[in-house]
């Protein structure tokens, strides 16, 4: 493959070169392009398939272009195709732009970019699970879809350029046209000219739009999918919330940042290429028009006068745009984390109504809420100011560059040098190099926010991609018991902050014992339980489990979906997995059967639900669900006395081949156990599981 596309290049090669060196005479500069060409052509086989895209549409221009040039040069063109695409001009755009991809590649933030970019333009899927989104038909592959969608608004945008090529040369006609008083040249510039022109830029623009917004959409599904895939796989969104900072607000990232990234990625990449092209399409024309300027005042030529002028004025505005803009970077990232925070607070006050009310919390809340969105103000302020300055900058900038040109053309008119029509053409290409040279100027704010989005996108990204590994690599070995047991072997359980708090050796759960497990608040019992149940990732040691057992845990808080009571009851199952029937007898069985007639009612139920209903609720859960193994950790500690006495007894009697192991505190619940174990503080400073008496009667 590497091969063939880089036969394809060195012939592309040949033929600009042959081209360029018949139409410009400038032998050393085609070479040295043909050279650099080559190179970049052949190295960015081995680029990101996001920027290659890029890449290789400039090269079926650069193929069309050179055939043209080609034919050009051997006098099958007609002149007026030679002057609407003058293929030197295209041919040092597209080095320039592939020389420019190729480098930037280099730098950090951009192969962030690709990292995130890349794998849409590279997955297996089939284009039919985007099925809805139009142009389906394109490929088979999603990927194939992306690249052909991407390329075709390349295409668009190159069209564009040659579309501006010709504007300027129509300007240039039609005031030549007015300064000789013809008429007749007038309006056929303006009819025949001007009007097609007009005509396909605009069916090109709408076109565009629903190129791009279709892209976008199936780049965003695609993507938003992949994460949301990522961080749900396994337990990778329990392990997450562990990693602190990296992680924070995940949900924002995968809404909010992910639409964002792609969108403004598309934007930059397609304005940056058509600026590119723009830049050296008009340098030239610009060089053209200025090869014998006069310096104003004092008389003397230089060539190129312009090109060298709007160079400067470009670059020193740039680096003074830089200068003055480089703190929005960081208040934007501060932005980001501002807007979440105040987001948050505002999500908890939701969550915890009734507690914030009866604690009459709500001054505290509101001083909370006060100081969060204080910063928000704060930061806006910080950017606005910013944005002043920059702003005082950069429209003094673009009003200086609209005399700029004239300043200097003036005297080359005077001295009668130029006609109206190429000074007016002058000051067209002068102020559409000036536009593309000012990209980073003109673009700087969506820049800095842009880079604030690929920050946490990337921090994330590289935070899952740590989870998905350090899972391969567990220290702690889950296997298979012979006994039928549990089995705990060497275990040592930690807490994020790296301390170790329980050690247990030799510890043996059996089949049919129930078995409470009793210690001091803190000592590490829920620890214990989340490590047997698998999900604990701070904990080093041998667990073995009967094969294919169903251990179910069942919190001191279940957690309760947004839905019906049906649902609620038979998750993670489907909605639907049991009959209306059995989640009426289990409701009744846990004591919830005035709920009954509500079961198929969407509510916000663990609001709606007493602490005590809701442990019932996770309880009905466990009837239905019938695991091997049952975990119990405080999941009756609402309940008063007699209720919980109640709920053991149905649910010891319902399920006779499920192991009920439980963590308490309360005495009664000795009763419902065979065996009692105490978490025991050792020598070495860490709790153990202990034997202790008590049995059921
Ligand atoms: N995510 C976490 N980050 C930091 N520390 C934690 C985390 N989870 C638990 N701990 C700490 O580990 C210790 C043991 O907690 P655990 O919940 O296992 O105790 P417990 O014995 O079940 O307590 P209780 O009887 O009060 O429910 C506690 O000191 C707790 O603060």
């Amino acid at each position: 493959m590497v091969t063939f596309s880089s036969l394809i290049a060195a012939f592309s090669v040949f033929l600009i070169g042959h081209s360029l060196s018949t139409q410009t005479g400038l032998p050393l500069y085609v070479g040295a392009s043909g050279l650099i060409l080559a190179v970049i052509v052949f190295l960015a086989m081995r680029i990101s398939s996001f920027l290659r895209i890029f890449i290789a549409m400039y090269g079926l221009g650069f193929l069309f272009l050179a055939t043209l040039g080609l034919a050009g040069s051997v006098g099958i063109l007609p002149e007026s195709i030679a002057a609407l695409l003058p293929p030197t001009f295209m041919a040092s755009a597209a080095v320039v732009f592939a020389a420019v991809v190729y480098g930037v590649s280099f730098l950090t933030p951009i192969r962030h970019v690709t990292a995130i970019a890349d794998p849409y333009f590279d997955t297996k899927d089939p284009s039919t699970k985007n099925a809805e989104i139009p142009f389906t038909w394109l490929g088979r592959g999603e990927a194939q879809v992306g690249k052909r969608l991407v390329g075709l608004l390349v295409a668009i945008n190159f069209l564009q350029v040659a579309l501006q090529v010709r504007l300027n040369l129509f300007s240039r006609d039609l005031f030549n046209a007015l300064g000789d008083k013809n008429a007749e040249a007038f309006w056929f510039q303006l009819l025949w000219v001007f009007v097609p022109i007009a005509a396909i830029w605009i069916s090109l623009a709408v076109y565009e739009l629903f190129v791009d917004q279709c892209v976008k959409l199936r780049w965003r599904r695609w993507l938003t999918e992949r994460i949301y895939g990522r961080w749900l796989d396994g337990d990778t969104h329990y392990r997450l919330s562990f990693a602190g900072e990296a992680t924070d607000n995940p949900d924002q990232r995968i809404q909010t940042d992910v639409s964002n990234f792609i969108i403004v990625t598309m934007r930059l990449t397609i304005n940056l290429l058509q600026q590119a092209a723009l830049l050296v399409s008009f340098i030239v024309i610009l060089w053209q028009l200025s090869r014998d300027f006069v310096f104003p005042g004092l008389g003397i030529e230089i060539p190129g006068l312009l090109v060298w002028a709007v160079l400067a004025y470009a670059v020193i505005g740039t680096w003074l745009t830089h200068v003055i803009g480089k703190p929005l970077i960081g208040l934007n990232f501060s932005r980001e984390r501002v807007e979440a925070d105040f987001r948050f607070s505002l999500a908890r006050l939701r969550e915890y109504p009734e507690q914030i009310a009866l604690l009459k919390g709500e001054a505290a809340e509101r001083a909370r809420l006060d100081r969060t969105f204080g910063a928000i103000i704060g930061n806006t302020l910080q950017i606005l100011s910013r944005n002043m300055k920059l702003t005082t900058f950069t429209a003094g900038y673009g009003q200086a560059q609209v005399v700029f040109p004239y300043l200097l053309g003036a005297p080359s008119y005077f001295l009668g040098k130029i006609t109206l029509g190429a000074f007016q053409q002058t000051a067209g290409a002068f102020s559409r190099v000036a536009d593309a040279l000012n990209f980073f100027i003109d673009q700087y704010r969506t820049i800095a926010e842009y880079k604030a989005t690929l920050d946490r996108l990337t921090t994330f990204n590289g935070a899952l991609a740590s989870v998905e590994d350090s899972r391969h690599q567990r220290e702690i070995e889950l296997q298979t018991s012979a006994s039928g047991g549990i089995e705990v072997d060497d275990l040592q359980l930690g807490i994020p902050t790296g301390r170790t708090i329980v050690s247990a050796d030799g510890f043996r759960l059996k089949p049919g014992e129930a078995t409470l497990i009793g210690g001091p608040s803190g000592c590490g019992k829920t620890t214990l339980f989340r490590a047997l149940a698998g999900i604990w990732p701070f904990a080093k040691g041998t667990i073995k489990l009967p094969k294919n057992a169903r251990v179910m845990l069942l919190p001191q808080k279940p957690y309760i979906p947004l839905g019906t009571l049906t649902g609620a009851i038979a998750y993670p199952a489907h909605d639907h997995t049991y009959t209306p029937e059995q989640i009426r007898d289990v409701l009744t069985a846990v004591g919830l059967g005035r709920l009954i007639e509500d079961i198929e009612r969407p509510d916000n139920w663990s609001q709606r639900l007493s602490g005590g209903e809701q442990q019932r609720l996770a309880m009905a859960r466990a009837l239905l669900e019938k695991p091997d193994w049952l975990l119990l950790d405080e999941a009756t500690s609402a309940l008063d006395e007699q209720s919980q006495a109640d709920i053991y007894r149905t649910v010891l009697a319902a399920l006779p081949n499920t192991t009920v192991i439980s963590i308490g505190h309360r005495a009664s619940l000795v009763n419902f156990h065979k065996r009692h174990v105490q978490m025991q503080k050792r020598e070495d400073g860490l709790f153990h599981p202990t034997e202790a008496a008590g049995a059921r009667a």
